[in-house]
C-alpha cells in the first residue's frame, strides 16, 4: 500500500492506527508493505518513529504492545518524492523494484488538487495495471466542475472497479446498521414513508474546531467538508429503496436515485432553506475557544461557514412532503451524530398527553437505537408518558471489538469489496445538487451568521424548523 501524504494528519491519525489493528488481528496479507510518501526528507527509521508516536497516542493502551508494533513496523517504509512531478516517479518504481505482477493499493491521502496528477503519473509509470487499486479521499474536488475533471483524470488511468472513493461515515458500524434496521426488519418498511413520517433530522455536531487543518478548512467549509459527503450519504441510506442485493452496484444504484431526486435549492431559495454560520469566541467543554477567524491558517476576514443547516426535500413518491433537516457544525455544545425519524401523531387521539413516536439512531458518542413509545403511567387515570425501547449496540455486542471506520474500509479495499464506497456518478450527483447552493450563497448569502463557540449554532437554524412548528432534538 502506497500512502501518498504519508506524513499528513489523516495518515498518521487514522490510516496507520487502522492498519496496525488489522495487522494485530492477522487481517493483512503476509507480504503486504506500507510505504509512506510525501515531499519531506525522512529516513525510514524516522518515519517509523513518527508513525509509532502517533499510533501510541491514537490506539487504546490495552491494544498496543511492543511486540506487535515491532512486527508491524517491519512492513513500514518511506520515500520522499513530489507526487506532482512526473520525473519523481522513476525513483518510486526503482524503490518498489516494480514488476507488473506486483499488486498495489495507492491511497491518495493528499489534498484533492493532487489526485489527477498522481493518477496520471502512476499510469505513465506502469503503476495502474489490473492488479492495482486507487483510494481517493473526500471531498473529491471543490465543485461539480473540479469533481468532473478529477474523476475524468482518474478514469483515464484506472477502470471504475479499481477506484475506491472513501467516505469514512460508511465504515461506521451504526451507519451500516441503518441498512440492517431497514432491510432486515419487516416492521419498519410499511411506515417508512410520507404517510407516517412527519420529518427527519440528521445532525452531525462537533465540539472540535478546525484544529491544525485551518488552511484546508477555510477553502472548504462545512458544506464541502461534511454535508456534500457524510450527511448526504446518511440521507441516502435513510431514503433509498431496498436494493435487490447487498452488493456494490445494487446499493449504489439506489443511492444515486435518491441524490437525483433531491429538490434543487437555487438562487434566493438559499435564504429560506439554508443557514450558514461561523463560530465566534466562546467556551466548549469548560475551555475558552477562539473565534474561527483567529484559528491558525484561517483568513482573518473569512466568509467560510463552520456550520450549515438546511431543509431538504426528496422529490419522489415515498418522501413527498417529508422535510429532511440536515445540520452540521464545529465548536458546538456537544459532540453528537444522530438521525431522528419523527413519526406523525396517531390520526385520532383518545388521550390528552399522547405524543408522536420517535426513532433515534445515534452514531456518536455511543451507538444506540431507541424507539420512543407512549405508555400508561401506573396508577389511577389514564396518563401517558414516553418510554424508550433502547439498544446500546456496544453494550449488547460487548464481546466483539468495535472496529473503527477506517479499519473496516481499508480491509474492504484489500478484499476488493466496493459496496461501502462511492461510485463516480454518485459523487457527481451529490455535487450537481450542492453546486447551485454554493453559487446561491455567493450571490445572496455571503456572510455566515455568527454563533458563539459552545452554543447550538446560530438562532436562524432554529427558526428554520420553528416556522413549521418543529424543533431540533437537542
Ligand atoms: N485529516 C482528516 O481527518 C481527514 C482528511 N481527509 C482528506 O484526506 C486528505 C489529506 O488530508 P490531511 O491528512 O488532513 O492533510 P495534511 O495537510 O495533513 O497532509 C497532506 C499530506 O500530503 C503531503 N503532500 C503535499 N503535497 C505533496 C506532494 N506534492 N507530493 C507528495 N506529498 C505531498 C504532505 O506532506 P509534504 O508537505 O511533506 O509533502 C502531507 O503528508 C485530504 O484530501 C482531506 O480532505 C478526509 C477525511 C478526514
Ligand atoms: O471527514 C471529516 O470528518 C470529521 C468528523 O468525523 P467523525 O468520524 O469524528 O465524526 C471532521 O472533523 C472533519 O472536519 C472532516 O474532514
Amino acid at each position: 500500500m502506497l500512502v501518498f501524504g504519508g506524513t499528513g494528519d489523516l495518515a498518521l491519525h487514522k490510516l496507520l492506527p487502522a492498519l496496525y489493528h488489522l495487522h494485530r488481528e492477522h487481517r493483512l496479507p503476509k507480504t503486504m508493505r506500507i510505504i509512506g510518501i510525501s515531499r519531506k526528507l525522512l529516513a525510514r527509521q524516522h518515519y517509523i518513529a513518527l508513525a509509532e508516536r502517533h499510533c501510541r497516542a491514537q490506539i487504546e493502551k490495552k491494544d498496543f504492545d511492543d511486540n506487535t508494533w515491532f512486527s508491524f513496523s517491519k512492513r513500514l517504509d518511506y520515500l520522499a518524492i513530489d507526487a506532482a512531478q512526473a520525473a519523481d516517479f522513476n525513483r518510486l518504481t526503482e524503490f518498489l523494484k516494480h514488476s507488473p505482477e506486483h499488486a498495489y493499493i495507492h491511497y491518495l491521502a493528499t489534498a484533492p488538487h493532487l489526485f489527477a496528477s498522481i493518477a496520471s503519473n502512476l499510469a505513465i509509470n506502469g503503476l495502474a495495471g489490473p492488479h492495482t487499486r486507487i483510494v481517493v479521499e473526500k471531498p473529491i474536488g471543490h465543485s461539480l466542475d473540479s469533481a468532473l475533471s478529477i474523476n475524468a483524470a482518474i478514469g483515464t488511468a484506472f477502470a471504475e472497479e479499481q477506484v475506491f472513493r472513501i467516505d469514512h461515515y460508511l465504515g461506521k458500524e451504526t451507519v451500516q446498521n441503518l441498512m440492517a434496521l431497514r432491510f432486515a426488519n419487516a416492521l419498519f418498511e410499511p411506515v417508512w414513508r410520507s404517510a407516517h413520517i412527519d420529518h427527519i433530522q440528521i445532525s452531525v455536531n462537533e465540539t472540535i474546531g478546525v484544529e491544525n487543518r485551518g488552511a484546508y478548512y477555510d477553502a472548504a467549509g462545512a458544506m464541502r467538508d461534511m454535508l456534500q459527503n457524510h450527511l448526504l450519504q446518511l440521507l441516502c441510506l435513510i431514503a433509498m429503496e431496498a436494493p435487490v442485493r447487498f452488493d456494490a452496484d445494487s446499493v449504489r444504484n439506489e443511492k444515486v436515485k435518491v441524490l437525483q431526486a433531491l429538490k434543487p435549492i437555487c438562487g434566493l431559495d438559499v435564504q429560506d432553506k439554508t443557514v450558514r454560520g461561523q463560530y465566534t469566541a466562546g467556551h466548549v467543554g469548560g475551555h475558552n475557544a477562539p473565534a474561527y477567524y483567529f484559528e491558525k491558517g484561517v483568513n482573518s476576514d473569512s466568509d467560510t461557514e463552520t456550520f450549515v443547516a438546511m431543509e431538504v426535500e426528496v422529490d419522489n413518491w415515498r418522501w413527498s412532503g417529508v422535510p429532511f433537516y440536515l445540520r452540521t457544525g464545529k465548536r458546538l455544545a456537544k459532540k453528537t451524530s444522530e438521525i431522528a425519524i419523527q413519526f406523525k401523531p396517531v390520526p385520532h387521539s383518545l388521550f390528552n398527553d399522547s405524543q408522536a413516536n420517535l426513532l433515534l439512531i445515534r452514531l456518536q458518542p455511543e451507538e444506540r437505537i431507541s424507539l420512543e413509545l407512549m405508555a400508561k403511567v401506573p396508577g389511577k387515570g389514564m396518563h401517558l408518558e414516553p418510554v424508550n425501547l433502547d439498544i446500546n449496540l456496544a453494550e449488547f455486542f460487548q464481546d466483539s471489538r468495535r472496529w473503527k471506520a477506517y479499519e473496516r474500509l481499508l480491509l474492504d479495499v484489500i478484499e476488493n469489496d466496493s459496496t461501502l464506497f462511492m461510485r463516480r456518478d454518485e459523487v457527481e450527483a451529490a455535487w450537481r445538487w450542492v453546486d447551485p447552493i454554493l453559487k446561491g450563497w455567493q450571490q445572496h448569502y455571503q456572510r455566515p451568521r455568527p454563533y458563539p463557540a459552545g452554543s447550538n449554532g446560530p438562532e436562524q437554524a432554529h427558526s428554520l424548523l420553528e416556522k413549521h412548528n418543529r424543533a431540533w432534538l437537542d
